[in-house]
């Protein structure tokens, strides 16, 4: 049966809200799985017609190593092991073909310019197209209002209709190939 996964690093929780919250607008399409990147599977099944991953914009980019111990050394955070996340488990999973894929981020709120040169979800939908994935969207931002959150207002909302669109765009395509 059609699935749909969606894979999260969040050091703060931002990123696991709105994680859970495009879970809960997918789930109105289809059955969705939710895990962190640490929790994630090797292999994603056949079954997953629709895998979405995200996570916290750190320097400019995705968490690595060194941010993580940064968010440690600088806000006292709790990484049990900085050494795996969303960008590890990316660079080594293993996809089915033709994936439809799509990627977020969460970061500040920063002038058009700044935003532009961010790059966590640029880099995971990079990274998703390495794999062979479809990206079915464009990647959407959400923003936090200070480095340890919380959320924005209406973001959490916003992730839900996302998920949703996510799950219709899936449930669409399906119904076409059947036609
Ligand atoms: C080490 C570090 C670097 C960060 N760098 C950026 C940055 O370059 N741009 C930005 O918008 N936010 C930056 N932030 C703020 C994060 O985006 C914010 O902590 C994150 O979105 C919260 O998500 P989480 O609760 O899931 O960790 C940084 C935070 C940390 C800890």
């Amino acid at each position: 049966m059609a699935r749909a996964l969606v894979v999260y690093e969040s050091v703060f929780g931002d990123a696991k809200q709105i994680a859970l919250a495009i879970a809960e607008g997918l789930a109105t399409r289809l059955p969705v799985d939710v895990v962190s990147a640490r929790d994630a599977p090797a292999q994603v099944s056949a079954e997953v017609r629709m895998l979405v991953v995200g996570g916290p914009t750190h320097a400019f980019g995705m968490p690595r190593e060194s941010t993580r111990e940064g968010a440690i050394e600088q806000y006292g955070a709790q990484i049990p092991d900085t050494s795996f996340g969303l960008h590890e488990w990316l660079d080594t999973v293993r996809l089915p073909q033709h994936t439809n894929a799509a990627a977020f981020d969460t970061r500040m709120d920063h002038p058009k310019l700044i935003t532009k040169l961010d790059h966590a979800a640029r880099t995971e939908e990079k990274l998703l197209r390495g794999l062979g994935a479809t990206l079915a969207a464009p990647a959407e931002h959400f923003v936090v209002t200070g480095a340890e959150g919380p959320l924005a207002d209406g973001e959490e909302d916003r992730a839900r209709q996302w998920g949703k669109a996510l799950g219709e765009l899936v449930a669409g395509r399906r119904a076409n190939a059947s036609s």
